[in-house]
């Protein structure tokens, strides 16, 4: 069952189509990613969703019926512009927030003090925001759209800005509140997190819908010819190799792309036979970054062929 349905959106601004006939559906208990390159339209699509933007064309609907004003009351929305009231102190900041949500200050008491040792900041809740660092204040920002208990939480690129450590912690608890069986909705462009996270996703691109559906499935289709490799030693031998037809190199890890699903055996073959020291060798598994190269790093030409069949 989908708990929301974005249907048809489309919105311009002057000439440009931020985006275009968007549709993607939000399953119910799930962790969904929103994900697509800088200027794809993301943060338009969300603004949509949240009643920020009216629509030129389309709608967003919850669990079968147009989006009302209750359902303001029912999210968590984290906008891409980070916006605290600079002079209030944290503390002050975090119960203004809840009060907007209709909580009073005593029913959130315990819970802004748990998350503030959580996210290491106790000792700063009495000083002002606008002393904070950035990723301390976007911290802040994430436990006042929480604290109200929301079953919707939209969160517009939650992680940039924050060190690794915040990073995991945001992803706890991201995945607690997904045991609660909230859904939660964010925007990035770094894959590495929508792979981590998420069980749907929906990929933009030119504000296109260019891909969509539960990241297991999508990586099970695009995986059938393709091997993640971790090695030591030299590979450049496979750039021209007829059973090759594509080699990416992610960093950690390298991406093979083979002519045929059948020549995994012949490619760990070849790369013994040429002294490559194998440390791992994932046959038809394929990164969500690789996907989204392939998609949303075409050329014009193929991005619209591409799209003329979702
Ligand atoms: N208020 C606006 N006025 C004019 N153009 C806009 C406005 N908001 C967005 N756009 C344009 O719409 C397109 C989509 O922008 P949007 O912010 O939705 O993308 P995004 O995927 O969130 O990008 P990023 O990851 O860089 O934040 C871009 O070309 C942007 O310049």
């Amino acid at each position: 069952m989908y708990s929301l349905e974005v249907k048809n959106l489309t919105k311009t601004f002057g000439k440009i189509t931020a985006v275009d006939n968007a549709n993607f559906e939000v399953p119910e208990g799930s962790i969904f990613g929103l994900i697509g390159r800088n200027g794809a339209g993301k943060t338009t699509t969300i603004r949509m969703m949240m009643g920020i933007y009216l629509p030129d064309n389309g709608e967003v609907v919850l669990k079968g019926a147009k989006i009302g004003p209750e359902f303001k009351s029912r999210v968590g929305y984290l906008p891409e512009e980070r916006g605290l009231y600079k002079k209030m102190k944290v503390i002050d900041t975090l119960y203004y927030f809840a009060e907007i949500k209709g909580k009073r200050k005593n029913e959130v008491h315990k819970k802004v003090d748990e998350y503030l040792k959580r996210f290491e900041l106790y000792d700063r809740r009495l000083s002002k925001v606008e002393d904070l660092s950035k990723g301390n204040q976007q911290k802040v920002q994430f436990i006042a759209t929480i604290l109200h208990d929301p079953d919707f939480i939209i969160l517009d690129e939650p992680f940039s800005g924050l060190d690794p450590v915040n990073t995991n912690l945001l992803k706890d608890i991201i995945l607690e509140m997904k045991q609660k069986g909230k859904v939660i909705i964010f925007s990035t462009h770094l894959m590495d997190f929508a792979e981590k996270l998420c069980d749907h996703i929906a990929m933009i691109d030119h504000g296109k819908i260019i891909l969509k559906g539960s990241l297991k499935e999508i990586k099970q289709k695009y995986s059938q010819k393709n091997v993640s490799l971790t090695y030591n030693g030299d590979v450049s031998f496979l750039n021209h190799h007829p059973i090759i037809d594509k080699v990416e190199n992610f960093g950690n890890t390298t991406g093979i792309r083979l002519k045929e699903a059948n020549q995994t055996q012949e490619l760990l073959k070849l790369l013994l036979d040429n002294n490559v020291i194998v440390k791992k060798f994932d046959a038809n598994d394929i990164s969500l970054q690789e996907i989204f190269i392939e998609l949303a790093g075409k050329d014009e030409d193929n991005f619209k062929k591409e799209v003329a069949n979702v």
